[in-house]
């Protein structure tokens, strides 16, 4: 039961990855203040992992909706997620959600949401919505940059379109194909796309990615409209969280270390691991490093994993975290100077929040698109591979050490610290027209629909008014 009479009701159905349901769950809790009521549909072992960020306030108007999913003897619940998952089972979970279609029909005919926001990698969402006569609109948690370069390759617009101005390397190409060849990833994509009502939503700001933005948009013949960083705040729930490495940083001098994180779904090679340790070494830098292992590797020994005699050179100076980081907690802490990261979209947004300049090793997807933004843009520098692909400890040293103590980077840092603060400016007012957005959607979809008796549009209209109300009552 609606705990708010006459809000606006929304289902939230994320992929089955931490870097999207996080953005999702931002989304909802943001659009609660402007009196929305969400529903936010995943895998059990998915809305477990973000209750924690959940306050008892925003559960008034943020609910969670377990959907079922079909547990097979290789994925079973614990695997209905990309954290941890071992990546040979990326496609099965994929097709694990489509089988879950039936449960998500159910599931809007229990809830009636007035709109159905969806994610990128399943395109029978709005078709099921729709069938039940609900709008429906994508949410796409990558950035634009990103996009722009995959909509581009994807579509392939009439010769002579303007090519996006970001590029993959040679070696960057062939890890391409990960995404979801067995599982058509780009159609699913452009399905996801092309199935949006009226606008895209999309996990950006207009300050960092503009010109990206307005290329997607044009491309794709449909209003991309930013929603904004959606960083997670450092509040009470992560408070404890990691305490034990909060203390250790508050010994280090100010900008001093080095956090190095690879996201929740990319998990090092052999080699990798060995150039990163050599490289941090070398670099003489304070780090933290969260060295996570895939479900499957359980019984793995950190120690069997690093060089010989590395965790004892290096004790006092570095430690090696392997367990779930709290990492929006670390990146705000002042001895925090340089930020080694694979440039998921989610610790871009997160570096630039906290103001920390990225040393960008992406490793696939979209990650080598965003550390070509990273530089470009000028908050952070990549460490370039060999023509091959291999990284390079002499390499990774003399970035960290350029980024967090070279006179070069004292202008990353400023261009960062001047990000951040456009960042923090921006984002109300995207959600703001997010918010506008949504309702302009709905009252379209009633005129056009066979909702357009006299009664439902007024019922709408006094939603609206709430809504408007309620976004200014918080606003005041
Ligand atoms: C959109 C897509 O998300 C995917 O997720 P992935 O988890 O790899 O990376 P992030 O987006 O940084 O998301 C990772 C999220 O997990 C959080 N975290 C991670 C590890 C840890 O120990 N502690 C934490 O709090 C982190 O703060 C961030 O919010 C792919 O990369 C893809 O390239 C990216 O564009």
């Amino acid at each position: 039961m609606d705990t708010r009479k006459g809000s606006i009701r929304i289902l939230m159905f994320p992929w089955l990855a931490h870097g999207h349901i996080s953005p999702f769950l931002e989304l909802a809790k943001s659009l609660a203040k402007r009196n929305f009521v969400t529903y936010i549909c995943s895998s059990p072992v998915n809305l477990n992992s973000i209750s924690k960020n959940l306050s008892s306030k925003d559960s008034i108007s943020v609910k969670f909706v377990e959907l079922q999913i079909p547990a097979t003897p290789e994925l079973p619940p614990h695997y209905h997620t990309t954290n941890g998952l071992p990546p040979h089972l990326m496609s099965n979970l994929k097709r694990a959600l489509d089988m879950a279609r039936p449960a998500f029909s159910t599931l809007l005919q229990t809830l009636k949401p007035d709109l159905v926001l969806y994610d990128f990698l399943q395109p029978w969402a709005p078709e099921e919505a729709e069938s039940q006569n609900i709008p429906a609109m994508v949410f796409l948690c990558a950035g634009a940059a990103a996009g722009s370069f995959f909509m581009y390759d994807w579509l392939k617009p009439r010769s002579g379109y303007p090519f996006p101005a970001i590029y993959f390397r040679e070696h960057e190409l062939c890890r391409l194909v990960e995404f979801g060849s067995d599982t058509n990833g780009a159609g699913r994509v452009l399905n996801c796309v092309k199935r949006s009502c009226d606008v895209v939503l999309i996990k950006t700001f207009r300050e960092l990615e503009g010109q990206y933005i307005d290329f997607v948009s044009d491309l794709i013949g449909k209003r991309c409209v930013p929603v904004g960083p959606l960083v997670q705040e450092v509040g009470c729930d992560m408070e404890n969280e990691g305490n034990d490495i909060i203390e250790w940083l508050d010994r280090k001098d100010r900008r001093s270390t080095v956090f190095a994180s690879f996201g929740s779904e990319y998990f090092l090679s052999a080699n990798e691991i060995k150039e990163i340790a050599h490289g941090l070494e070398l670099s003489g830098l304070n780090f933290i490093w969260v060295l996570r292992f895939h479900r499957g590797d359980e019984k793995i020994k950190i120690e069997e994993k690093l060089p010989e005699g590395f965790l004892e050179r290096v004790e006092g100076r570095g430690r090696v975290v392997e367990e779930w980081a709290p990492q929006r907690r670390i990146l705000s802490h002042p001895s925090v100077g340089g930020f080694l990261s694979h440039c998921g979209w989610s610790s871009v947004m997160e570096g630039v929040y906290s103001a920390v300049p990225i040393i960008a090793v992406p490793m696939h997807l979209d990650q080598p698109l965003n550390a070509r933004l990273v530089a470009a843009v000028g908050f952070g520098e990549e460490v370039v591979r060999s023509r091959e692909g291999n990284l390079d400890r002499g390499e990774v040293a003399r970035v960290l050490k350029k980024v967090v103590v070279g006179k070069s980077g004292e202008g990353l840092r400023r261009r960062v610290e001047e990000l951040s603060e456009k960042m923090r400016e921006e984002g109300e007012k995207e959600i703001d027209s997010v918010a506008e957005e949504l309702m302009v959607t709905l009252v379209r979809r009633r005129e056009r629909s066979n909702l357009k008796s006299e009664n439902s549009m007024k019922k709408l209209n006094v939603m609206i008014t709430e809504n408007r109300g309620g976004m200014l009552a918080e606003n005041t």
